[in-house]
């Protein structure tokens, strides 16, 4: 992964931005809360893990522009910047548990001197960077193992480096295979409204030299029909403790195409997308998108502009149709709730 989705210089987050890929390379700066919320909401930053950090940054991001007020205030700046935070986006449970680690940081250093706590905070996010580098990494080498050499996979959306630190969690497994000296064909769905798939996957795997070619998200039922498909791997937004999987839209009609056709449907995520707090995927928040986004695909006019439209940004694919969950603790089947409860308590 030649690029990096985010990272900390002079006092500042920068961010790719991922609306101009894969025609220009324009990284952003940001110094203010508000213009980072907006550019999570407006996906410049996305992924859950990516949007968990870039969410942590802007605690820090808060923080160091209110150090020099009074320290009850200074502290309401930093809790203001996290609730603000946490209104950007519903469904990434990872967004909720980075704000939460910051919010407990925010906690333990009340009473040090201001300059002090947002050194701390930003310990904090650089953790967290660091430790989500390691996990992806993590689970990329438990995933490996079920790739064969030769391999030709179908994923969906993005859930490569570009939605994490770095190396990804579905395309961290065809990473870590291919490290291993594995070739693995993907199929990358183009996913649409906003098209993460044949814009970012397509793009980060070519940069990565992987075979990768491009579909219709209407094409993969005659991929999966026609060709030697071995395996579906995508990435997740919020898991519940059952083994429902909310994702981007289109998942889950990817995972009954892949039962279908009798074909392994696996989804990898790093323990902080659980939610063991929800008894199945019918309590995950739902994001529900502007109507532009289908109207003006990616620009240009695509539907009568007065047209009532549906748009949700994700989709629940019910425990049964995943094959296996794949995270930095290991591989898990179902019934998941013990494996997943283990996996949050370890
Ligand atoms: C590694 S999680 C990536 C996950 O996030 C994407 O959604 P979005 O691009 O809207 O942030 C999609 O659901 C991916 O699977």
């Amino acid at each position: 992964m030649p690029t990096q989705t985010l990272r900390w210089r002079d006092d500042a987050l920068i961010l790719l931005d991922q609306t101009r890929l894969p025609e220009e390379l324009v990284y952003a700066t940001y110094r203010h809360v508000e213009e980072l919320a907006r550019a999570i909401e407006g996906l410049v930053v996305r992924g859950a893990p990516a949007i968990g950090l870039a969410a942590a940054y802007g605690v820090v991001v808060g923080a160091r522009a209110a150090v020099n007020c009074a320290p009850e205030a200074f502290c309401r700046r930093v809790e203001d910047a996290i609730a603000r935070l946490a209104r950007t986006r519903p469904t990434a449970v990872n967004l909720f548990w980075a704000l939460d680690q910051m919010q407990e940081v925010l906690a333990a250093n009340r009473g040090r001197d201001n300059h002090a706590i947002c050194d701390a905070l930003l310990e904090a996010a650089h953790r967290l960077f660091e430790e989500d580098r390691q996990i992806c990494r993590q689970i990329g080498a438990h995933g490996a193992v079920l790739l064969r050499d030769g391999s030709q996979v179908i994923t969906h959306c993005n859930a490569g480096g570009l939605a994490t630190a770095d190396y990804g969690t579905a395309l961290g497994v065809v990473y870590a295979a291919q490290e291993a000296g594995k070739k693995v064909a993907v199929f990358a769905d183009e996913t649409r409204p906003l098209l993460q798939g044949s814009r970012l996957t397509a793009w980060e795997l070519m940069q990565s030299g992987i075979d990768v070619k491009v579909i219709c998200d209407n094409a993969a039922a005659v991929v999966l029909r026609n060709e030697a498909i071995d395996c579906c791997i995508v990435g997740a937004d919020r898991i519940a403790k059952n083994g429902d999987v909310a994702n981007k839209i289109g998942t889950y009609g990817l995972a009954i195409l892949a039962r279908e056709h009798g074909v392994p449907f696996y989804v990898a995520a790093p323990v902080s997308t659980l939610d063991m707090a929800l008894a199945s995927g019918a309590e995950i928040p739902i994001e529900k998108r502007d109507a532009a986004e289908i109207r003006n695909g990616m620009g240009k006019p695509t539907a009568p502009d007065a047209v009532p439209v549906y748009n949700p940004a994700f989709d629940v694919t019910p425990c049964d149709l995943v094959s296996a969950i794949i995270s930095e603790k290991g591989v898990a089947r179902a019934p998941y709730e013990p494996t997943l409860r283990a996996w949050v308590e370890l």
